[in-house]
């Protein structure tokens, strides 16, 4: 059973696909309320209000994933939550078109004067060359950011007869190209928009993205939206600004403090405000709702989302493709892990074969989890073991080969440490299973899963005798046995699994055998 915490207000009729699921409780509280039940929760969804600290994080040992019913991210700290190896998604398009929507509705309300006209009407006044407007037809729409948002503004703006140029440093001219709009650096642009608009996210390169200087070079008398993130434009330059005149005016649905309590902005007759009502409407309510709940309920169920912050994007067919090999190399890693007792400086991996053909990325951090999960307390999982490893200092290597050693797959990884090495191969057969095909050299052959016993010996007779024996005396029985060499007469291998995992005193026992070099246990 899964515990989810909705902690902000989530349109209700949006979350049926995690209501309806047998295996999942959805409890419906505020962080405050919760308080003392945060620690069972497996999955929290949020909007904006809910600020998911470090803390916060901390406080939720059980969290898997955070899911943001909404784009920005901003109130989450992701790094916090991918050190921590909790997966973090958001609903990035389900909101789209009613901010897009939104921020046109600010435009002609600015340029139109509407939010003053009516409450001069309603106090009784009737001042109609006091409104006198501007006309959008005609006038040149500076995009800040030309993303999802930025994209569906311009397509209304041309409708509406105005120029379109835009600043995005991460616009191909393929899409400017398609959206028939002119890229420039913000320095063109901002002296030759009659408005501006800004629809980036906000980071530390977009904090202050316009400020005081660089809007000093705008025409005078030009006009400011702010539907994007508090912060883009610097509130008390824009201030300063609208009191000098230099902007005309500003509509703003986003503030550094939200609720923007003693906020200069709100004395300003020249400022148009709503509350962040950009993704306010019942069809985005209901998309990010959809999106967010039908992405929780896929990660819980063990498949892959769609729309991660913090993982590769995959979709259900790739996934399915790869399934196999991120479990393969996931028993690789821990092999490796299990028989390395000592500090470890490198772990490298070679794909070979066309079933690997795909971006392998996934699985190097599949294997590096697998390794680190049997070391280490913290949980590890693709999200955080490239982390984790940096942070240990091991170096993570990836290639391609064309060299499948006779197999139609294959996959080799060698863990490097202060003292020794050891190398793992493996491969994954259709309809038979995955098979570690060598270990430390040696050919020999076995299913990557149970309790396992791997013994470096002589190859002498009695040795395997031996070992036989000892676990007979004592009651154990083997399960499966293994053995591979190189040469007759020289080092050997066995690798024997067991219904149970060996007893210290089993292996203390064997391990006193003569003729065995080392003998490690693995639990896979
Ligand atoms: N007011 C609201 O209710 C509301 C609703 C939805 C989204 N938003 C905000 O709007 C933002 C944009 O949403 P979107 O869906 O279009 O996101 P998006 O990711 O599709 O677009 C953001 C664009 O900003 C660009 N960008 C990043 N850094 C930049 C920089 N330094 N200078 C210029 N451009 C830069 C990116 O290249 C990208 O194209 C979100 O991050 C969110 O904060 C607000
Ligand atoms: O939850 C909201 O209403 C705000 C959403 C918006 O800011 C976003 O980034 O998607």
């Amino acid at each position: 059973m899964y515990r989810i915490l909705v902690a902000d207000a989530i349109k209700p009729e949006g979350l049926g696909p995690l209501l309806q699921a047998s295996h999942i409780e959805l409890v419906q509280q505020k962080i405050e309320e919760a308080e003392e039940s945060l620690h069972e929760f497996d999955a929290l969804l949020v909007r904006s209000a809910t600020k998911v600290t470090d803390e916060l994080i901390q406080r939720m040992p059980k969290l898997k994933i955070i899911a943001r019913a909404g784009v920005g991210v901003d109130n989450i700290d992701v790094p916090a939550a991918t050190k921590r190896g909790i997966v973090v998604v958001n609903a990035p398009d389900g909101n789209t078109i009613s901010t897009a929507e939104h921020t046109f509705a600010m435009m002609a309300a600015l340029v139109r004067h509407i939010p003053q006209a009516h409450s001069s009407v309603k106090n009784g006044e009737w001042k109609r060359s006091s409104f006198t407007g501007t006309e959008l037809n005609g006038k040149t729409l500076g995009i800040v950011g030309f993303g999802r948002i930025g994209g569906e503004i311009a397509k209304r703006a041309k409708v509406f007869g105005m120029n379109v140029l835009v600043f995005d440093p991460f616009l191909t001219s393929d899409r400017a190209k398609k959206l028939n709009v002119a890229a420039l650096p913000l320095k063109e642009l901002l002296p030759l928009a009659d408005i501006i608009t800004v629809h980036t996210p906000l980071t530390e390169e977009t904090k202050g993205l316009l400020n005081g200087k660089n809007l000093r070079s705008c025409k005078k008398g030009v006009y400011l939206l702010n539907c994007a993130r508090g912060g883009i434009i610097d509130e008390n330059d824009l201030y300063e600004l609208l009191l000098e005149g230099h902007i005309a005016g500003a509509a703003i649905d986003v503030f550094v403090e939200e609720p923007p309590l003693g906020n200069k902005l709100l004395e300003l007759d020249s400022v148009t405000v709503t509350p962040h009502l950009g993704a306010s409407t019942k069809e985005a309510q209901l998309n990010v709702a959809t999106q967010v709940a039908q992405e929780v309920l896929l990660f819980l169920n063990g498949n892959p989302v769609a729309n991660s912050i913090n993982l590769p994007a995959i979709s259900k067919e790739q996934f399915e493709r790869v399934q196999p090999f991120y479990q393969l190399v996931q028993q690789m890693g821990s092999i490796g892990s299990q028989c390395m007792k000592e500090g470890i400086r490198e772990i490298s991996v070679t794909y070979a074969g066309e079933a690997l053909n795909f971006d392998t990325s996934i699985l190097t951090k599949s294997l590096i989890s697998g390794f680190f999960k049997t070391r280490l307390d913290i949980p590890v999982n693709e999200v955080n073991a490239l982390l984790v490893a940096k942070e240990r200092g091991v170096t993570i290597g990836e290639k391609v080969s064309s060299d499948t050693y006779g197999y139609s797959n294959c996959i080799t990884i060698t863990v490097k440490g202060d003292n020794t090495q050891l190398d793992i191969r493996g491969t994954h057969v259709e309809n038979y299973g995955s098979r570690i095909v060598s270990l430390n050299g040696f050919n020999i052959e076995f299913l990557p899963e149970g309790n396992f016993l791997y013994i470096q010996h002589t190859d002498q007779p009695g040795v395997i005798g031996n070992v036989g024996k000892i676990l007979g005396n004592h009651n154990v029985n083997i399960a499966t046995m293994q053995v591979g060499r190189k040469q007759a007469g020289g080092e050997a291998i066995m690798v024997l699994s067991f219904d149970k995992p060996l007893s210290d005193e089993m292996f203390e026992k064997l391990n006193n055998l003569e003729d065995i070099f080392f003998m490690y246990r693995m639990s896979l």
